[in-house]
């Protein structure tokens, strides 16, 4: 369980984001912290292989999401903050959508999670029709399918009510042993309740 990624570049036209940022991660929790703008979503996107870089490698467990993006791709779940997907499925539909994307199937833990994020009773409520803070929880609980290496979360805690992101805080400790965990936040007291370690956007690029 890693991620790596080498010497990574990304502009905009003539704003350059990204200059040769590199970084080794271990299993753990990671908290990405920056001011707005700065360009912590972009990152989180390369890392997911939403986005291109201009330059630079990124390794998924090993595998490079440039040369062999199927494999890595397939270790990796990315949670966006906002997801306009899928209006027109059930949530079960989704969740059964993306186990067959990751050729695998629901299991327990996953069964399990539904009940913690209270999401049952949501389970065949259309996406499209689901308040957000439902479909934030339908999206995190999704993350959990095939059992990723990598987990990315762009502003995980974000619409998320006191419960919930206290059933997000515990689940994510879980994984502390065997999964990357990086989220990009702001929120400075949901990161502390999690125990992931505060890594600046700027020490990044400092290593690149
Ligand atoms: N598709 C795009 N086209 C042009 N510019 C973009 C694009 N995506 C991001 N940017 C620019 O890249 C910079 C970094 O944006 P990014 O969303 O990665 O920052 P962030 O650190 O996640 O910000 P925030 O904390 O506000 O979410 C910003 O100046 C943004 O306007």
């Amino acid at each position: 369980m890693s991620l790596r990624f080498h010497r990574v570049s990304k502009a905009f036209g003539r704003s350059r984001v990204l200059q040769g940022a590199s970084h080794s991660f271990a299993p753990g929790l990671y908290a990405l912290h920056g001011p707005n703008g700065i360009g912590k979503s972009t990152l989180l996107a390369i890392l997911a292989g939403i986005l291109d870089p201009d330059e630079g490698e990124v390794h998924i467990d090993g595998h490079s999401l440039q040369s062999d993006p199927v494999a890595a791709k397939a270790r990796l779940s990315y949670v966006p903050d906002e997801c306009p997907l899928y209006p027109f499925m059930t949530g079960r539909e989704l969740l059964q959508f993306i186990a067959g994307a990751k050729c695998t199937v629901i299991g327990p833990e996953v069964e399990t999670l539904v009940d913690r994020f209270r999401l049952r009773p949501y389970l065949d409520t259309r996406f499209g029709h689901m308040s957000l803070g439902t479909q934030k929880k339908t999206m995190l609980v999704a993350a959990w399918i095939g059992a990723p290496a990598v987990l990315l979360m762009d502003e995980p805690s974000n619409g998320l009510d006191q419960t919930t992101r206290e059933v997000l805080a515990g689940c994510l400790q879980a994984l502390r042993e065997r999964c990357v965990v990086i989220m990009s936040t702001h929120d400075a007291e949901f990161a502390r309740i999690v125990g992931a370690g505060v890594i600046s956007f700027d020490e990044l690029q400092a290593q690149g």
